[in-house]
């Protein structure tokens, strides 16, 4: 059995999986007269295979822990994107793009209030972990012809709840 451990997400330690989404520390310009800051192209959507991109919103429950994570999956034709809308924290567990993973592979990473994530196509990831109930997420990512979603059932891998206040 194992037991993810939980990091904290930061855009080096997610860089095999995709982008982080957060304005501390990024560049940005002024726009519109000087009244806005564009923190310009923070994650690319890729939408392959003739598809395109759509906007989605998730509302989700949130998880309850000990949670048995029983399946990972991947999008081979599209990246996924989530933005929390609340700022509130969520759980991100991935591994890298390529052949099903082992659990030994999986990391579990703590999206802090006001981070979001981008997927890149291919990359292993759990179904959304929401840790506030009727929680909302924007979504970007691929819709179109083709199959675009891969599952993978993963053996006696276990998550904590995070510490508390995160
Ligand atoms: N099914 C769906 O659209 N959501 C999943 O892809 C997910 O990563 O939550
Ligand atoms: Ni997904």
């Amino acid at each position: 059995m194992i037991r993810l451990n939980i990091e904290p997400l930061t855009r080096a330690a997610f860089a095999p999986f995709g982008e982080v989404i957060d304005t501390e520390q990024r560049e940005h310009f002024l726009i519109n007269n000087g009244n806005c800051r564009r923190y310009h192209r923070l994650a690319s959507v890729e939408t392959a295979a003739g598809g395109h991109a759509v906007i989605s919103v998730f509302r989700a429950r949130a998880a309850t822990f000990p949670l048995a994570l029983s399946l990972v999956e991947r999008h081979p034709l599209g990246s996924q994107a989530f933005i929390p809308l609340n700022k509130q924290a969520f759980l991100v567990v991935v591994a890298p793009p390529g052949q099903p993973p082992a659990p030994e592979q999986l990391r579990c990473f703590l999206a802090r209030g006001g981070q979001g994530v981008n997927y890149y196509a291919g990359t292993w990831h759990h179904p959304l972990l929401a840790l506030t109930s009727d929680d909302d997420f924007l979504v970007v990512d691929r819709d179109g012809e083709g199959p675009n979603c891969e599952e993978h059932p993963l053996p006696q891998v276990w998550l904590e709840k995070p510490p508390h206040g995160v």
